[in-house]
């Protein structure tokens, strides 16, 4: 019975009326056909926080985000919360606007209106203003924020110029959660910041929680308040900025990653890989030595 009770969600408010804007409890997933991609997988982030999600490619960042997004079921409505609602099943979350998810493909899910392409013969204006429900002022002034000319054509603008107008729409309503899978990659230098500037004044001030996953830490050491690090579906570490050790060593964030990342590569390397004749005949030639481990299961 005590067992039980341990392990039921904590959503429920603590005593200071707080609970976690995001909160993954043991959590199983697999793509269909695939080994288990997370195994037993928890994540707890406080409202206000700011967490960089790392890992290696195809560690599992993007399904993670894409979980939280409620883009795939997993469990019961328990095991995925957000905002202490359910990802999947509480279709209002993102319908509503308070959670946001950005992502790498150029289209944009707009409430019910569902996906809309970013690369048709549309303005910038007809895109942004065709999103309803929205604060002309909070309008205005991410498209000063995000440098955008209205008048352009969305088929014949570069990638920067598109990911800004979709970054433009993706946060139009005053989300409490967002997800971001390294959608400022096309952004210069100026933008980037200025978004990241951005995403830090809502957490501050209005209490929102950001997840971002990223290859770039430029500028990020004084910007993030979480890490949570990912390898192979697992999660490695997760713990405050301010806790990292190894950057308590004056190290930057970047060469922290960067040690971690060349660990798990080593470790690939000395694990022996003798794979069954019958699987050799049948796996693509030339399996790297970088792919991940998940990956090396599979040809074993
Ligand atoms: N639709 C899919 N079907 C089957 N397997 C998938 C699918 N999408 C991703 N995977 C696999 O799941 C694993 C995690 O992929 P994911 O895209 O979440 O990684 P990632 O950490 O975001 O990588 P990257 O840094 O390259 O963006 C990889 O092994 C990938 O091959």
């Amino acid at each position: 019975m005590a067992n039980k009770e341990a392990s039921k969600p904590r959503d429920e408010a603590d005593e200071n009326g707080n609970s976690n804007a995001i909160r993954v409890c043991g959590m199983q997933f697999a793509y269909e056909g695939e080994p288990p991609l997370f195994a037993d997988f928890n994540l707890e982030l406080p409202p206000g926080s700011r967490c960089l999600l790392v890992g290696a490619n195809g560690s599992g960042k993007t399904t993670l985000l894409k979980i939280l997004a409620g883009k795939h079921m997993v469990g019961g409505r328990d095991v995925v919360r957000v905002l202490s609602r359910s990802a999947f099943h509480d279709t209002q979350l993102v319908c509503g606007g308070d959670l946001a998810y950005l992502g790498g493909s150029w289209s944009k899910t707009v409430g019910s209106a569902g996906e809309i392409p970013l690369q048709g013969d549309f303005s910038a204006e007809h895109m942004i203003f065709g999103v309803e429900g929205t604060d002309p002022v909070r309008r205005d002034s991410l498209i000063e924020l995000l440098d955008i000319d209205l008048q352009w054509r969305m088929h014949k603008v570069s990638d920067g110029q598109r990911r800004r107008v979709q970054i433009c729409m993706g946060l139009l309503h005053p989300f409490k959660v967002l997800l971001l899978d390294e959608v400022t990659v096309d952004l210069d230098v100026v933008a980037r910041l200025d978004l990241l500037d951005f995403f830090k004044e809502e957490c501050d001030q209005r209490g929102a929680t950001v997840v971002y996953a990223t290859h770039i830490f430029d500028g990020l050491e004084t910007w993030a308040t979480h890490l949570a690090y990912i390898q192979d579906g697992e999660l490695r570490r997760t713990e405050k900025l301010s806790e990292v050790n190894e950057l308590k060593n004056s190290a930057n964030l970047l060469s922290v990653v960067e040690a971690w990342l060349r660990a798990e590569t080593k470790r690939e390397k000395k694990k022996p890989i003798n794979p069954p004749a019958q699987v050799q005949k049948t796996s693509p030639s030339g399996a790297s030595p970088f792919m991940s481990s998940r990956h090396m299961a599979y040809y074993r």
